[in-house]
């Protein structure tokens, strides 16, 4: 099972012990994930998931759109920085992990906020309506570049698309399997669209930040 950090284990403990603890729920939240999920490190985690959070609260966002809820840790960090009208919406395909991220959106104040939509992601961003003003990517490798096409168009001027995993373990320096290359692939597309302004932070398994023009 891929890592999915390249930080070492006890920086990223010291980062956690230094970063402003998560509400309990997210603890437990934590708990049922790798109790029950096979692959329970594909939860951003406190960390990453404060730091979405904070960006969602630098930004004033009020309309966040997530591609990959699994078991919804991102999602809720992020709806929690939303104001009381602020919407995200989220898309998955897997009733396992989506039934355990709709049951702690119901015992969090701020699950109200989140709009769960069942079905591959690209068939759902179709339906969508923009302006977005901030877009987090954190679902299957091979489809980064596509849900890049179809999100930067629904974000609004100014507007942050994040991209999770962009690092992927380290694989993009020697890439082999198709996710490895999608990913590289992605890094380039990114690198070389004039819309958007964009820095790869070294964070947990690489982010993505780009800002539209
Ligand atoms: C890395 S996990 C997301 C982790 C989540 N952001 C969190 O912090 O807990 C990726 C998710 O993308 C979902 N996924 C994979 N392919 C998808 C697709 N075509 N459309 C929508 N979701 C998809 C998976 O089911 C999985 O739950």
């Amino acid at each position: 099972m891929p890592k999915f950090t390249l930080v070492p284990p006890e920086i990223e403990a010291y980062a956690d012990a230094h970063t402003t603890a998560p509400a309990p729920l997210f603890d437990e939240l934590r708990d049922v994930t790798y109790a029950r999920m096979s692959s329970p490190n594909m939860q951003v985690g406190s960390v990453e998931g404060t730091f979405l959070r904070m960006l969602v609260a630098l930004t004033g966002a009020r309309r966040v759109l997530e591609i990959g809820t699994f078991t919804g840790y991102s999602a809720l960090m992020m709806a929690e920085a939303l104001p009381d009208d602020g919407a995200l919406i989220t898309c998955d395909i897997d009733p396992e992990a989506t039934d355990v991220a709709r049951a702690f959106f119901l015992r969090s104040p701020h699950g109200r906020k989140i709009d769960l939509r069942m079905g591959p992601a690209l068939d759902t961003l179709k339906t969508l309506q923009g302006p977005f003003d901030l877009a987090f990517i954190d679902a299957d490798k091979p489809s980064y570049a596509a849900y890049w096409d179809a999100v930067l168009p629904l974000l609004r001027p100014g507007g942050l698309i994040i991209a999770d995993n962009v690092l992927w373990s380290g694989r993009v320096l020697q890439p082999e399997g198709p996710s490895d290359h999608a990913i590289v692939d992605f890094n380039a597309k990114v690198a070389a669209d004039p819309r958007v302004e964009h820095v790869l932070l070294t964070v947990r398994d690489g982010m993505m930040l780009a800002r539209k023009r």
